[in-house]
């Protein structure tokens, strides 16, 4: 039998730099691959964090290339703020070390870990010390620095330091090798277009192994930096209050109203009183029962929910909706950000985007977008309590087909914000299922749903009439070629009473100038749109002519295909007002058939 004696001479401290070693899967460098994105992840959040940190906008460079065989070099530079020379070591040689940790408030960085465990995976795996290379401002050379991390004892171990000439006043470039393989590179790309798409005032350049990628800012607007709020009553527990009583000097009142959000006098009275304590009461002299009739009371007293305007950073509905228009192509595309609300004291906010249609593909599963704190989520997708709540909405109810999750031309974003955003682990790949949360992006859904269903409903109707114009529109040409014949006239010109059939003024090519002359009789309208269709290739005017369609006219409409034209100004400025008037399309092809539609 083993004796306890035996066991303890084997028994010694670990370090948390040894248990993650052992155990990486927890902080998502569980494979090669995965390790590539996991790093880069980890430097992109700490650049774009330390960007809105220092209140510029971000610009940040990605570059990835194999050094040999399966070595590849992975390097971030951002224009952040820069840290401090003698900070440096820690940052990246020590794990649980950072300056988020404490604070409640919105980051994409929580734990302190992210970055030191890339360096800690690049050193078991290829040996090589990370590289960094750091500026604090104009007025401070910039350092580089070699770093490892010691594992026994989780402390840095710093290879050399020297200054650097560097043409940036400001920013950091952290350089890591291991060995990995580049098969999730289409992963990795689209890392980057999503997080591109959750933060628009972002530049992020990159290359990938050869393949240049760039997701360029749609907001010139600098983020402001999320205020730190104090700990809501709602959300801490004995432990959290015992330390926080430790060495407390003020009276429990003072304590009390100075240490929690949203905690005033009378709350503070109030809460002394149900825990029969005296306002005047030191706190630091306060017994075990004390303090448990203490957060008893503070738990049972009505507090407001902790302010939120402050501390979280919502993307928006506006930029929300302008990021995916600048990546995906989409017929309807829709935000919502939802009122903040609160889950065990910590608050947070949910924000939703549903587009449908367009260059979406129309089988297979929906597109659902994951994203916490601004970071896109790739891993563990149906783990995450995003993606249950997406199949807990029931999508027929808004004309969207379902097996469990969504499915056909539709995509799904949906972004939780909060202080505190409880991912299921270390690796912060999936939100775990809090029904607070859950409510919130269901909702959020539903009410996007809604939107979706008027739209589609609308577009049918439209398409109906369309198609009842377009009916009575074929058989006009021959009502008039007999009439003309039986009262011995000449035919008329038809496509003006085809226009007002279909609300539309038609014109094919009649001259051979190379230009289409259209006139627009007596209409009222607000807006004009044009299109051109290739009826050579779409006879029935069925489809809506993709922008490709237009590719052999000229600039103007290879580029703009739908064009809209504001009352009483001109499109290739012949058009002369909204009454009437002429548009002037040059480069029209013989084959082409143009529609303007009229706003009546
Ligand atoms: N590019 C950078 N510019 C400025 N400061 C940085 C940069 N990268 C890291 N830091 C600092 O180093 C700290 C540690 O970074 P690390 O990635 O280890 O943890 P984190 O981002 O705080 O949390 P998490 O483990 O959740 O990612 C950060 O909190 C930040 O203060």
């Amino acid at each position: 039998m083993v004796l306890a004696e035996d066991l303890a001479s084997s028994q010694r401290s670990i370090s948390i730099a040894e248990f993650f070693e052992k155990n990486k899967h927890l902080l998502g460098f569980d494979s090669p691959t995965r390790g590539i994105i996991t790093t880069i992840k980890e430097a992109v959040d700490n650049a774009l964090d330390a960007c809105e940190e220092a209140e510029v906008l971000p610009d940040i460079y990605i570059e990835v290339k194999r050094k040999t065989g399966d070595l590849f070099w992975i390097m971030v530079e951002d224009n952040g703020p820069g840290i401090m020379p003698e900070q440096v070591p820690f940052v990246f040689g020590k794990l649980l070390y950072g300056s988020r940790f404490h604070q409640i408030r919105q980051s994409r960085g929580q734990q302190g870990i992210g970055i030191s465990a890339a360096v800690l995976y690049a050193q078991l795996t290829s040996g090589t010390p990370a590289v960094v290379t750091t500026r604090t401002g104009p007025a401070t050379p910039a350092v580089r620095m070699e770093i490892q991390i010691k594992v026994a004892t989780n402390e840095p171990k710093v290879l050399s330091n020297k200054e650097v000439p560097w043409d940036r006043t400001h920013g950091t470039r952290v350089e890591i090798e291991f060995t990995s393989t580049l098969s999730a590179k289409k992963r990795l790309i689209e890392y980057l277009r999503y997080t591109g798409v959750v933060n628009p005032h972002a530049r992020i350049r990159a290359e990938i192994d050869g393949e240049p990628f760039t997701s360029e800012r749609v907001s010139n607007e600098v983020l402001v930096c999320p205020k730190a709020i104090k700990p809501h009553p709602y959300g801490i527990e004995l432990g959290m209050l015992k330390r926080m009583a430790e060495g407390e000097t003020r009276p429990l009142l003072e304590f009390l109203t100075s240490e929690f959000s949203r905690v005033g006098k009378k709350t503070a009275e109030e809460i002394c009183s149900i825990a029969s304590l005296r306002p005047a009461a030191q706190v630091k002299r306060l017994n075990a029962d004390q303090q448990r009739s203490l957060l008893a009371a503070m738990q049972q007293v009505k507090v407001p929910a902790p302010p939120t305007s402050q501390c979280l950073s919502p993307i928006g509905e506006e930029l929300m909706v302008r990021g995916l228009e600048a990546e995906f192509r989409m017929d309807f595309v829709k935000a919502r950000t939802r009122p903040s609300s609160v889950f065990s004291g910590h608050p947070f906010m949910v924000e939703a985007a549903l587009g449908y249609g367009g260059k979406l593909p129309p089988e297979g599963n929906g597109q659902i977008m994951r994203f916490a704190n601004r970071v896109p989520l790739i891993y563990q997708q149906g783990a995450c309590a995003i993606t249950q709540s997406v199949a807990g909405v029931n999508w027929k109810a808004y004309g969207i087909g379902q097996q469990g999750l969504p499915m056909g031309p539709v995509l799904i974003l949906v972004h939780v914000a909060s202080t505190n955003v409880p991912f299921t682990s270390e690796s912060k790949d999936a939100i775990a299922s809090i029904p607070e949360i859950e409510k919130e992006i269901v909702l959020a859904l539903q009410d996007l749903g809604r939107d979706l269903k008027a739209f589609i409903s609308r577009r049918d109707r439209t398409k109906l009439q369309e198609d009842r114009a377009r009916a009575i529109c074929a058989i006009i040409p021959d009502i008039a070629l007999k009439v003309s014949e039986i009262v011995e006239k000449p035919l008329p010109d038809l496509t003006v009473i085809e226009g007002q059939i279909m609300h539309k003024v038609v014109a094919r090519k009649r001259t051979t100038t190379g230009r289409v002359v259209l006139s627009v009789h007596n209409y009222t309208a607000k807006d004009v749109e044009v299109q051109v269709y290739d009826i050579s290739t779409d006879p029935a005017l069925d489809a809506v002519p993709a922008p490709d369609f237009v590719s052999p006219l000229d600039d103007t409409f290879t580029r703009v295909w739908r064009v809209i034209l504001p009352p009483g100004q001109g499109w290739e400025a012949s058009y002369t007002g909204a009454g009437g008037g002429s548009l002037d399309l040059r480069g029209i092809s013989e084959q082409m058939k143009v529609v303007v539609d009229l706003d009546v």
